[in-house]
């Protein structure tokens, strides 16, 4: 289980991170979905104690991170594959961690098994290795300790389309079995075929959560308004759910539920029509156009 309450970063006077709450649970893939610069990297630096939170917290397995007794057992993390030395081999430096954690012997040839680096690229130096090939060290690295909980920045990058159905295979067996997987992507398509739930962010904000099911199926009603908070509460107080959808609401609500809270609520409607969200992709481009950035589903 890996929990955000109220995550907040600021860099001067911007907030880059805000306000950002949510749950990635055990039996999960939790896809971490948002345009270049929304925040998800910072996000995760918090999660995983690298960035201090302006405000709020994070826990993992009911810890902050960097609370977690021998980390590495408990917690598998891929932030950055480019950031192993370039000079050890891939086995070099699989052997090096799992010294450090005391593992026991034979787990470096299985994990090298497991994420399909062969006995030459192993024995090869990293700088030598591709953007796929440092993604699947990455993950043997995120998967040596046998860890309940993964956390993996953009680990398709780089992927090709057998490496993106063989990632989905592996982190799929992985929830499977009870654990928690979080992973970032500004590409739609990768972590659609990947995930179970979604949290979508766009500058900084969570702008939609829930299930791939549940946010494929948004059928329901956009809606603008003069006082969107009041009827936001209004309509998730008559039982209907609600998203922010940058300026606006989506609401599970039909346009005749939305008119008639309205009126209960006193607020003025200015713009009442069928949710254009019918897939992801359209929530996607609803929930991140009005950020800036047209270029994620690319
Ligand atoms: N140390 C820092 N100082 C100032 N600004 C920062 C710092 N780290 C990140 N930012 C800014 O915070 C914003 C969010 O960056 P972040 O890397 O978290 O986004 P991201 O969603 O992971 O994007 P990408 O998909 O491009 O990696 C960016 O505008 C970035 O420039």
């Amino acid at each position: 289980m890996i929990t955000a309450e109220h995550l907040t970063r600021r860099y001067g006077t911007r907030a880059v991170v805000d306000d950002v709450s949510f749950t990635a649970r055990p039996g999960r893939v939790t896809g971490f979905l948002g345009p270049n610069g929304a925040g998800k990297s910072t996000t995760m630096r918090m999660l995983t104690g690298l960035t201090t939170p302006t405000s709020g917290r994070a826990t993992i397995l009911g810890s902050p991170f960097r609370e977690l007794a021998n980390p590495g057992r408990r917690v598998g993390v891929l932030l950055d594959a480019s950031a192993q030395h370039a000079g050890r081999t891939g086995r070099e430096v699989l052997h090096l961690s799992a010294r450090l954690m005391g593992l026991r012997p034979g787990r470096v040839e299985e994990v090298l098994a497991t994420v399909g680096l062969t006995t030459s690229e192993a024995g090869a130096r990293t700088r030598t290795y591709s953007l796929g090939m440092r993604q699947r060290l990455g993950l043997a690295h995120a998967l040596l300790g046998e860890p309940e909980v993964l956390i993996l920045d953009e680990p398709v990058n780089g992927l090709d389309p057998a490496g993106i159905r063989w990632m989905r295979a592996l982190l799929g067996d992985f929830a499977d079995a009870g654990g928690t997987v979080l992973l970032s992507s500004h590409l739609l398509r990768e972590v659609e075929a990947v995930a179970d739930d979604l949290v979508i962010i766009g500058s900084g904000r969570v702008v939609a959560q829930g299930s791939v099911e549940e946010l494929l199926a948004t059928p329901g009603t956009q809606v603008h308004s003069l006082d969107d908070d009041s009827l936001a509460r209004a309509l998730t107080a008559a039982g209907h759910e609600v998203t922010r959808a940058g300026a606006g609401l989506t609401t599970s609500a039909t346009a005749e539920e939305v008119g008639r809270t309205a009126l209960g609520a006193a607020v003025v409607l200015t713009d009442l029509r069928p949710s254009a969200a019918t897939g992801l992709e359209d929530l996607f481009f609803d929930t991140t156009a009005q950020h800036g950035r047209e270029e994620a589903a690319a």
